[in-house]
This record gives structure tokens, sequence and C-alpha cells, in this order.
């Protein structure tokens, strides 16, 4: 299996942004439009704040190793899921892979001492395995699909902030949700999109097994494949119940990660900007 591609973490050169300061409220996602300057799109900047304060091994015979259809269909490099991820196969539907799931959450009961037949748990392997349906349900939807050709042409080269767009990943490396707001800014050329559809770009990426830095980054690509605006910038904070409900224990540890593209990384003062509004109240 090839490494994972996507990962956020960058170079020594990365800069750290610290944006502790913003607002922990669940409000909708707030648009901001302000003046900024443009410039050539280039390249990719991030950083990771910290503040403290697959394969997927499976008997050949389960339908978690069957041929990934997607692939078979439109070819191995056209795959949401390998092309983002790189792994060796795709689930062929959420529907195939239940049984097997919830065989495998019914062994996991079993394992920890629990009667998987008592009457509170009959259905708790299927429940369980739909809900883990649901937290990865990202792998099944291709930004195309999600943008449904909400791309408009205007004469518009300012700013355009989303900020605080509610998240919930689950954490690759304990199986463990983690949480959080996202912010995303593009400066257009000629071309905006749809403000939900951020946040639905934010929803394909984090409804995934993920780490913070990648999540980041995937996020600010695809805005950049769907608009090619002069530039991207995305922020996340995050709370990692891996970093909470065991390990460390360190209940309000925040993790801050950013991906920075073209004008957001080559401009400080339309970072500035950025940032700026990202933490206002
Ligand atoms: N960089 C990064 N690390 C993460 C993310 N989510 C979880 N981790 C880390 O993944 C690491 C896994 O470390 P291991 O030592 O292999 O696993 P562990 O024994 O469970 O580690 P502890 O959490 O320190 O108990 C931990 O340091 C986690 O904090 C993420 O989104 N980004």
């Amino acid at each position: 299996m090839k490494p994972l591609n996507g990962n956020g973490s960058q170079n020594s050169e990365d800069s750290q942004q610290d944006i502790s300061s913003h607002p922990n409220g669940n409000s909708p996602p707030d648009a901001y439009i302000s003046g900024s300057e443009s410039h050539d799109f280039k390249q990719i900047k991030g950083s990771v704040i910290v503040k403290s304060n697959v394969v997927i091994n499976g008997d050949k015979n389960s339908s978690i190793n069957k041929k990934c259809k997607n692939c078979e269909n439109n070819g191995h490099e056209k795959c949401t899921f390998h092309h983002d991820l790189e792994l060796d196969h795709k689930p062929p539907t959420r529907e195939d892979l239940l049984p097997d799931m919830a065989h495998s959450y019914r062994m996991l009961l079993s394992g920890l001492g629990e009667d998987p037949d008592r009457q509170g748990l009959l259905k708790t392997p299927e429940r369980a395995a739909k809900a883990m349906l649901f937290f990865t349900k990202g792998y099944d939807q291709t930004l195309e699909d999600i943008l449904n050709d909400a791309i408009f042409n205007e004469d518009h080269d300012e700013m355009v902030v989303v900020k605080d767009i509610e998240m919930f990943s689950m954490c690759e490396h304990h199986l463990v949700p983690f949480y959080g707001k996202v912010s995303i800014g593009y400066l257009p050329c000629n071309k905006i999109l749809g403000l939900s559809k951020l946040a639905r770009i934010v929803e394909i990426f984090s409804r995934r097994l993920q780490v913070q830095e990648r999540l980041t980054k995937q996020i600010a690509v695809a805005v950049t494949q769907a608009v090619q605006p002069a530039g991207v910038a995305v922020v996340i904070e995050g709370v990692h119940m891996c970093m909470v409900m065991r390990g460390v224990q360190k209940i309000n540890s925040k993790t801050v990660t950013s991906t920075m593209l073209g004008v957001f990384r080559d401009d400080p003062k339309t970072r500035e900007e950025f940032l700026n509004l990202v933490t206002s109240k």
C-alpha cells in the first residue's frame, strides 16, 4: 500500500497562525465579503498549532475486500476514494457492507464480555454499523455531485469568507470522533461558488477517517478545483476525543490547522485580512 497522500503536514518554512480567539458558538456560518488584492495562484502552505490548554485487513471473501466498482467503471485515477487516500480498495456499496460490519460489531461486543443476544444489544451491531457508515459517508460523495453546477460567473474579485462551519470527523488512528469548526476564504477570479457548497465540501472530506491536517488541505484543494480562485485559505479548530476521553486526557486542548494557497500564501496582508475576519466575533 502506498503512503497516504494529501497530508497537510508541511515543511519547516510553514508559518504558524494562532486563531485561538475563534468564537466557540454553534451559530450558522457567516459570510463575509471584503476587499483584498489579487495575485497569481502558486503554492500550498500549512501550519499546525496544538494548544495545551488502511489497509482494511479483512478476509478475502469479505465484501470489504471486493473489487472497487468505482475503479472498474471510471478508472483507478478517477476513483475519489483511491484518489484521495490511495487505498487498495473501496467498499462496493454502503448496503453491501452492512452485514459484515454488523458481524464485526457483534464479535466486538462478545470480546468485551457482553452478551450480544441480550435484549438491549440485539440491534446494536446493525445500529453501530449504520452509524459508522454515516460517519464515513463522505467516501460516497464526489465534488461534482455536491457542486450541482452552483458555480456562477460574477465580476467579483473580493474576498469571500464562510466561517465557523461545524465539522464532525473520525480520527483514523483511534476511530473516535474529532470535531470543530472550519473557516474557508477564497479570492474569486470571476467565478463564485454557491455558499452552501463550501459547507458541503467540508462534509465530503470530514465524513471519512481523517487526520485534521489532511482534511484542511483537501478542503482547500477542492475549493480550488471548483472555482479556480486567486487563492484559498482554510483554518480548522478541532477537538480530538482521542486526546480528551483517553490517552493524555487533555480536555481543553484544541488543534488548529491551516492551509494557505495562492494569494493567501504569498501576500501577508491578504492572509491577515482573512485571519482577522475569521477571529472576529
Ligand atoms: N497529527 C495528527 N495526529 C493525530 C490526529 N488524530 C490523532 N492523532 C494522533 O495520533 C497519534 C497516534 O499515536 P500512537 O502512539 O500510535 O497511539 P496511542 O498510543 O494511542 O497514542 P496516545 O494518544 O498518545 O495515547 C496520537 O499522538 C494522536 O494524538 C490528527 O488529526 N492529526
